[in-house]
């Protein structure tokens, strides 16, 4: 199937003379929610900015739902609603007269029913009359995504969407995104919050200093990199641990109490087995056990690192 955004050897070299996107090759697949994880300054913002037309680019071409972005500019970014990170104009007008105004400027006939919907979903119907400077944070944030869904946009791009909102209106805001994704809407969501990305993404896109250094599906990413932690309560503390098992990726705690097994989710042959039954031989019992998976955080951090 085509992708929903098509984006081609994209370069952005900015007027300062700093190359914040270095041929960055991605195709968005339809009904996805696409995560970009990426350090501060990575380049997401620009991307975003790019595909939405706000930026140009130095090079490149995006095919939103099938238009150039530059050449067919009105039909691609008629797809597109864009979730800013901040929240910049309209500050004296209602709610309500700001989102039939960012349905207008899309062409699109005016559609009541539609941006009741719409409100009632982000629970500002009681707020439609109120002007925007006069809600709390959170209520401005829950207008931003309205006014981008006004023109009813097949792709929904979420800059940072949760970045400084409570814990109640971040889960309001993924169940919001789930929801809109269950209509057949595409969602591309930046986040430095990577809790967010697990939660909720796909597919997982990892940009560092303008280069993306993976795109992979989350489970994939997480069954590849991700290490499993076997961690063995002892029976009795021990000193150290005994020299015929110190090729073993094993860790012993400070007071002696327990053993840390790390090894490699993907592999077929864990190795538990053979380390159970070296550990009993050197006369080392244990009384309880667990096992733990790294997070997604642990990996991204790890595949940044190593890029230094
Ligand atoms: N108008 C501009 N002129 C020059 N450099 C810019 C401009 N806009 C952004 N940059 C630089 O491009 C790089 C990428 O910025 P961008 O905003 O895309 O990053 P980001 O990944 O969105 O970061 P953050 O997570 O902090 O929002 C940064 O180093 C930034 O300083």
């Amino acid at each position: 199937m085509q992708p929903i955004i098509d984006i081609r050897r994209l370069d952005k070299t900015y007027a300062s003379g700093f190359r914040a996107l270095k041929s960055v090759d991605l195709a968005i697949r339809r009904g996805e929610i696409f995560a970009l994880l990426g350090p501060n300054g990575a380049g997401k913002t620009t991307l975003i900015s790019i595909v939405c037309g706000i930026v140009n680019a130095s090079a490149g071409t995006v095919a939103v739902d099938g238009h150039d972005h530059v050449a067919d500019f009105r039909a691609a970014r008629a797809s597109i609603g864009l979730v800013p990170q901040e929240l910049s104009t309209d500050a004296f007008e209602t709610v309500w007269a700001t989102l039939r105004f960012s349905r207008g400027l899309f062409g699109k006939p005016p559609d009541p029913a539609y941006l009741e919907r719409v409100l009632r979903e982000l629970s500002l119907w009681d707020k439609r009359d109120s002007r925007i400077l006069a809600l709390s944070g959170g209520m401005k944030r829950r207008v931003l995504i309205a006014k981008a869904l006004a023109h009813e946009p097949r792709i929904l791009f979420l800059d940072e969407p949760t970045a400084g909102v409570d814990v109640e209106l971040r889960h309001d805001m993924w169940q919001m995104v789930r929801r809109l994704r269950e209509n057949g809407v595409t969602i591309i969501l930046t986040t430095h919050y990577i809790e967010e990305a697990q939660e909720m993404a796909d597919r997982v896109g990892v940009i560092h200093r303008g280069e993306l250094i993976l795109v992979e599906d989350k489970a994939t990413l997480m069954r590849k990199l991700g290490k499993k932690q076997l961690t063995l309560q002892l029976q009795a503390p021990i000193a150290e641990i005994p020299e015929a098992l110190a090729g073993l990726p094993l860790e012993l705690s400070a007071d002696g109490g327990t053993l840390v097994y790390t090894f490699d989710a993907r592999g077929e042959a864990t190795g538990i087995a053979a380390l159970l039954r070296r550990l009993s031989e050197h006369g080392i019992d244990f009384r309880d056990l667990q096992s733990s998976e790294s997070s997604l955080e642990e990996i991204f951090v790890s595949l940044v690192r190593g890029r230094q």
